[in-house]
C-alpha cells in the first residue's frame, strides 16, 4: 500500500484528530508514552523503515498518537523527511526497491521462523531469566568470561537447524535466480541480509522484547535500554565460504553473535578490549586478551566498540546469526561528548593517569606548603629564643 504525498490511501480513514497543515507546528514528546503499543506500518510503501515509524510513534504528541494510522504514518514521514538530506532519501528509496524485489520472488521455506516465538526459538533457561526481568536472573545464566563479554545459551537446537536451513535456501535462491545480493557488510563476501528477506520485523521484536532487557542491565552507558534499530545478518565460514575476519569494531552498541551450527574446527573470535573512534587503533593490555571458542546454539554478547576478529575455521562449515544493535539516543549523544571513559579502556586510562597526577601535584603543594610553615615556625621560635 503506497502513501502518496497527500497522504491519500486506499485503507479506510477513522476520524482524525488532527490532519493536513494543522499538524506542522506540533511537535514531539520529549519522553516517550511507553504504555503505548505502536501500530504496525510493514504494509505501507515508506521512504523509511517501518521499524523506525514504530518506534517514532511513542514520541508522538498525543494530538497525533491518537489518530488514523494513516495519518500517524503521513505526520511521521513529513517530519523524517524534513530532516533527511536528498542523497539519504534515494539510498533509502533504492534499498526500499531492492528489498521489494527480494520479497516478490523469495518463496519461504520456513514461514513460521519469520515471528518471533520466543517458546520455540529460545531455551527454557534464556526465556525464563529475561522473563523474571531481575539483574540477579540475567546474570545466572551467563558463563563467566571476561570483563565486558557475556556468553549464554540461546537458541534450540531446532530452531537452529530451521534457520539453517532457510539460509541454504536463500543462497540456493540466489544462484538458481541470478540475483546479486548485497552481503552483510565489506568484510564478508558470503553470508546473507536477514532483514532484506523478511525477517527485519521479527529480528527488531527480538532486540525489543530481549536483547534491550538485558543490555539495559549489562550496558547502561552505551543506552543498552533504548536499541531502536539494528542490522541482522549471517555470516557463512569453511570451504567454498568466507576463512576468517580481520580485527574490527562493528557499527553497534551492542553486538549478539549466536553460532547455529554446523561442524566445524577454528573459527574462535579474539577480543582486545573496547575503544572510542580516538583509540581504536591503540595498544591492548593483557587483561584485555579473551579468545572464544563458538557453540552452536550459544550467544556471545558484547559492546560493538569491543575490538575483536575471528580466527580462521579450519574444516567443516561454521553460520552464525550477527546482530548488530543500535541505539539513535546514544548516538546523538555521543556527539556531545568527548570523556568515554564510562566504557573505553583507553580513555579511562588516560582518565586514571590524569586523576593520580593531580593527587600527586596536590601532595607535593600541601608538603611544600607544610615545610615553609614548619621553617616559618622554626625561624620565629629561633628569633624568639635569641631574644
Ligand atoms: O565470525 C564471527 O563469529 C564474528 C562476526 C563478526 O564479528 C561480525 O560480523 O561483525
Ligand atoms: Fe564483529
Amino acid at each position: 500500500m503506497a502513501l502518496d504525498s497527500s497522504g491519500n490511501q486506499s485503507e479506510q480513514q477513522q476520524p482524525q484528530a488532527s490532519s493536513g497543515n494543522g499538524d506542522v507546528g506540533l511537535k514531539l514528546r520529549r519522553i516517550p508514552n511507553e504504555e503505548h503499543e505502536p501500530d504496525n506500518y510493514e504494509d505501507l510503501q515508506l521512504d523509511f523503515s517501518p521499524v523506525l515509524f514504530s518506534s517514532l510513534e511513542r514520541y508522538l504528541p498525543d494530538q497525533i498518537l491518537n489518530s488514523s494510522r494513516i495519518d500517524k504514518a503521513r505526520f511521521m514521514r513529513d517530519l523524517l523527511s524534513r530532516y533527511s538530506p536528498d542523497t539519504d532519501r534515494i539510498r533509502i528509496q533504492r534499498h526500499r526497491e531492492y528489498r521489494q524485489k527480494i520479497l516478490s520472488s523469495y518463496q519461504r521455506l520456513h514461514g513460521e521462523i519469520y515471528s518471533l516465538d520466543p517458546s520455540s526459538f529460545f531455551v527454557p533457561s534464556f526465556l525464563g531469566a529475561v522473563r523474571q526481568k531481575s539483574e540477579e536472573s540475567l546474570r545466572s545464566i551467563m558463563v563467566p568470561s571476561s570483563p565486558g563479554i557475556f556468553t549464554f545459551e540461546m537458541f534450540n537446537p531446532r530452531f537452529c537447524e530451521m534457520l539453517l536451513a532457510e539460509v541454504e535456501h536463500m543462497e540456493r535462491w540466489v544462484y538458481d535466480s541470478r540475483s546479486t545480493i548485497m552481503r552483510p557488510n565489506t568484510m564478508n563476501k558470503f553470508g546473507v541480509v536477514l532483514d532484506d528477506f523478511g525477517f527485519e520485523a521479527m529480528l527488531q521484536k527480538m532486540v525489543d522484547d530481549f536483547i534491550s532487557p538485558i543490555a539495559q542491565v549489562l550496558f547502561p552507558e552505551v543506552c543498552g535500554a533504548s536499541l531502536d534499530s539494528h542490522h541482522g545478518f549471517i555470516v557463512e565460514y569453511g570451504k567454498d565460504r568466507d576463512v576468517d575476519l580481520g580485527f574490527h569494531v562493528d557499527d553497534s552498541e551492542v553486538t549478539l553473535n549466536v553460532c547455529l551450527g554446523k561442524q566445524f574446527s577454528g573459527g574462535e573470535l579474539y577480543f582486545r578490549g573496547v575503544r572510542c573512534d580516538k583509540h581504536v587503533n591503540s595498544e591492548s593490555s593483557e587483561k584485555e586478551v579473551y579468545d572464544y571458542p563458538h557453540v552452536p546454539g550459544h550467544a556471545i554478547l558484547h559492546r560493538g566498540r569491543h575490538r575483536h576478529g575471528a580466527r580462521a575455521t579450519t574444516s567443516g562449515h561454521r553460520v552464525n546469526l550477527i546482530l548488530w544493535c543500535r541505539s539513535s539516543t546514544f548516538r546523538e549523544m555521543k556527539n556531545y561528548q568527548r570523556d568515554f571513559s564510562s566504557w573505553c579502556g583507553e580513555c579511562k586510562f588516560d582518565k586514571q593517569g590524569r586523576q593520580q597526577a593531580s593527587v600527586k601535584a596536590t601532595k607535593e603543594i600541601l608538603e611544600r606548603r607544610a615545610a615553609e610553615k614548619a621553617l616559618v615556625e622554626l625561624a620565629s621560635r629561633s628569633s624568639a629564643d635569641k631574644t
